[in-house]
């Protein structure tokens, strides 16, 4: 079988002491000199973070850290220091291309789940990469620093700063003239639009301007591949969804400001040759995940023996996603990626009619959210304690389904990994994280009491 693009890295950042686990013979490790090493660098890196950066508190149901509910600047604009001649050396060795085709990369959101697998994956291949992440705490930020770990190690600097930053914007492309900006920072969630609707707008409307006001005004202009959403299908019925279908129905406020960031797609390709490309993602899963998806935190409380809530529609009507493994999402990222041509404008004008796309990146074949459970409690061993409950009204969607033939005669699109084979995947690797986690806490916590 083929192997992974993040298989040459190790999927846990460090040694455990896994007989501690109450399933630990279910994980094998290899312990060697090399990864003691690793894993005390990391708790070295964790303690500077937690020292020097640690996040402020936010209103996120998903994050360990406690919470006030309104502070949007404190929670995404943060930007560490930036500048100088030994932090310019830095975002050029890491953006340095060295295929002899390869492309420089800016990927947004690049500690984000899609992000860090699709740093990897250019990276690998030749391209130059360099990250940018605010490292907000919409969820577990332990995460995405250990996501930014690994990325290190295959030499990707991913810049902290958020996307709203314009003056850091606009040095990126000073230092470094990048043909591509891979998009994928955005607030993420259907149901968190409810608590928090600003952090939508300033991610996915606000953020998505900035960037792009400064990608028309760059020179060269780069082409542009951004992270849409199958939300944006809303309530149409017609199944599967292709991309001619309506999209003016969403219901949540995440889908209408990503199908805003369509609109706004269309805007900047129309007025100034920005050459765009929109992914609408179908409920991406696998290792490193986002701990706020349903697969991420039913994995958890199952293994805790905490009921989990799985929603029915009317009538006792299943709900049910067109669950996509992180591998084919990263296959379709690239490939949108190598086949956007260049964009058309200079100084700010356009000079001919520029590429505008979107496409759907799914896997065509819908799993009921009662199925996914089924799948978990086979390969966990752990019976779940199901609680069936009606869909609330917040957002969620009773079911998506992609039509991906536009993707597949586009650049080959064909998802490989069924649900039963990803979850596999991913259980594998939820196992070492949080075992890594409760270590890395436990090392933490002695730390600060000696
Ligand atoms: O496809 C997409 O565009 C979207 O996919 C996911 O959104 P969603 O499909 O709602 O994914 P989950 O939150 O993991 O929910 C998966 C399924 O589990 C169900 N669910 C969720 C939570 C819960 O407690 N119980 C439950 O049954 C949901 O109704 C849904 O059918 C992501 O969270 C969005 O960021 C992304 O844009």
């Amino acid at each position: 079988m083929k192997s992974s693009h993040l298989d040459n890295i190790p999927s846990t950042p460090g040694k455990f002491k896994i007989e501690k686990s109450p399933y630990s013979h279910r994980f094998r490790w290899h312990y060697s000199y090399l990864a003691k090493l690793t894993f005390w660098s990391f708790v070295f890196l964790a303690l500077i973070f937690i020292f020097f950066f640690k996040s402020p508190p936010s209103s996120s149901p998903y994050s360990s850290i406690s919470t006030t509910p309104s502070d949007l600047s404190r929670r995404s604009l943060k930007t560490s220091s930036w500048g100088g001649p030994a932090w310019e050396k830095r975002v050029r060795s890491s953006a340095k291309v060295r295929s002899k085709t390869g492309f420089s990369v800016l990927v947004t959101g690049a500690a984000g789940f899609v992000g860090t697998h699709v740093s990897a994956s250019l990276k690998r291949r030749g391209d130059g990469v360099l990250g940018l992440d605010n490292f907000n705490d919409y969820y577990d930020p332990y995460l995405k620093r250990a996501r930014q770990a690994l990325l290190e190690r295959s030499g990707i600097y991913i810049v902290e700063g958020d996307i709203n930053d314009v003056a850091l914007l606009k040095k990126l492309f000073e230092v470094i003239p990048f043909t591509h900006v891979m998009h994928l920072a955005a607030q993420a969630g259907v149901r968190y639009a409810m608590e928090n609707p600003n952090s939508y707008i300033h991610s996915n409307v606000a953020g998505f301007v900035n960037l792009l006001e400064v990608c028309k005004s760059a020179n060269p202009q780069p082409a542009i591949v951004w992270a849409s959403s199958s939300s944006v299908y809303g309530l149409n019925t017609k199944v599967p969804f292709s991309e001619k279908d309506r999209t003016d129905q969403p219901a949540s406020l995440y889908a209408a400001t990503k199908k805003a960031g369509e609109e706004i797609a269309h805007t900047y390709n129309h007025i100034y040759g920005l050459s765009l490309t929109g992914l609408r993602f179908f409920t991406v899963y696998g290792p490193w995940g986002r701990p706020d998806m349903a697969y991420f935190f039913f994995t958890r409380d199952i293994l805790k023996g905490k009921a989990i809530p799985i929603f029915e529609s009317a009538n006792h009507g299943t709900v049910a996603r067109d669950f996509t493994y992180i591998d084919d999402i990263v296959k379709g990222c690239l490939g949108a990626l190598d086949t956007a041509e260049k964009s058309t404008g200079s100084g700010g004008k356009k000079k001919r009619p520029a590429q505008l796309r979107v496409f759907n990146l799914g896997n065509t074949s819908p799993v009921p959210v009662s199925d996914l459970v089924s799948i978990l409690e086979k390969l966990l061993k752990v019976k779940a304690k199901r609680r069936v409950m009606k869909l609330p009204r917040n957002g969620d969607v009773p079911f998506t389904h992609a039509n991906i033939s536009f993707a597949q005669r586009e650049f080959g699109y064909k998802p490989t990994t069924d649900l039963q084979m990803g979850l596999k995947k991913f259980v594998r690797w939820y196992g070492g994280f949080d075992l890594y986690q409760k270590e890395l806490k436990k090392d933490l916590d002695s730390w600060e009491c000696t």
